[in-house]
């Protein structure tokens, strides 16, 4: 499906490795003949052994990415464009593959781990499970021993334990397969700053193994003080707004989104973006931040495609 009448603003070369995002358009149908426009033209890539982060506002659209990559949107999405993953030399088309990919092909580790974790069970038992569905080589002591989960508290419930234990579970079973891509949509929003830091580390052991790892967060101030994040992307509105190494993204925002996001932490000063997001039913096809924030430099012309060194963003400059 294609809603975007402009030529495609970037293609991003589709190699036999790590994750491609490729244009992905998602529109889902809501109620009285209305259309949520959830991600628009949206290309990340992200190489084997690299963290992105992909973050923006609530409502911005950042999950239906993560659904739409892992098969999990609602059958009544329609879903233009690509996503693929490298996978030991075969290159899988997650739009259209009939395999069975989740926890194989894709790691998934989710917001809350008591939707990966059922309370009726312990979580030695669980982890077990995972190993059989996926066919993993590993054994359950040699998953823990990974993410630091103590062997004593393989016998306890979900619920007997603290938010970041269960999460750690969570990441253990996550990469029971070796997945080539790992994908964490806000893993550390119920967890306080040290086991927030503690699994974003994990995480970066996940890339070290070799794990092409998305990691969606509103959390800037964790990405800020971890420097977890190899690339960040900043999504507005079901679109990207500009996407490049974190360094750069966090230091020299292009947009002026990004450095309005960025001046909203408390330790740059907690000035809070005015107004709100918009609704994405029946959004232009235009970027919409300037709606917003007419007084940005948006205003006066359309936003425009800069390339410099390897990042391709929209930017405020004409
Ligand atoms: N199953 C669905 N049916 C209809 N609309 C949906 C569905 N899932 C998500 N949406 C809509 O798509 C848009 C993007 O939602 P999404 O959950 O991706 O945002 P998000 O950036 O992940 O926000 P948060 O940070 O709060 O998790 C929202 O307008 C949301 O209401
Ligand atoms: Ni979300």
């Amino acid at each position: 499906m294609t809603t975007i009448a402009s030529t495609p603003l970037h293609v991003t070369p589709v190699v036999g490795t790590g994750l491609s995002i490729d244009a992905l358009t998602v529109r889902i149908p809501w109620r009285r003949g209305r259309t949520v426009h959830a991600v628009t033209d949206v290309s990340i890539r992200i190489e084997p052994g690299t963290i992105t982060a992909l973050v923006g506002e609530s409502g911005c659209g950042k999950s239906v990415v993560a659904l739409a990559a892992m098969g999990l949107l609602p059958p009544s999405a329609r879903i233009g464009g690509r996503i693929t993953v490298g996978d030991n030399g075969r290159i899988v088309d997650l739009l259209h593959t009939a395999e069975s990919f989740r926890g194989r092909t894709i790691g998934m580790v989710p917001q809350s781990p008591s939707t990966h974790f059922t309370p009726v069970h312990t979580v030695g038992a669980q982890i077990a499970e995972t190993i059989r569905a996926v066919g993993s080589p590993y054994s359950v002591s040699e998953l823990i021993r990974r993410v630091d989960f103590p062997a004593e508290a393989l016998d306890r419930y979900p619920h007997e334990l603290s938010g970041g234990m269960v999460q750690r579970a969570a990441i253990a079973a996550a990469i029971a397969a070796d997945p080539p891509v790992v994908i964490a949509d806000e893993p550390t929003a119920h967890l306080d700053q040290q086991h927030t830091d503690t699994v974003l580390a994990l995480l970066r052991g996940c890339a070290k193994r070799g794990s092409a790892v998305l990691l969606i967060t509103h959390d800037i101030g964790a990405l800020l003080r971890t420097s977890i994040a190899d690339r960040i992307a900043v999504m507005y509105a079901s679109r990207i707004m500009e996407e490049g190494p974190a360094e750069h993204v966090l230091e020299d925002p292009w947009h002026d989104y990004t450095a309005d996001l960025l001046n909203a932490l408390p330790e740059r000063g907690l000035h809070p973006i005015p107004g709100m997001p918009p609704e994405l039913t029946n959004l232009g096809d235009d970027c919409v931040y300037h709606l917003r924030r007419p007084e940005t430099q948006h205003l006066g012309g359309p936003t425009m495609l800069v390339t410099r060194e390897n990042r391709t963003v929209r930017t405020r400059r004409p």
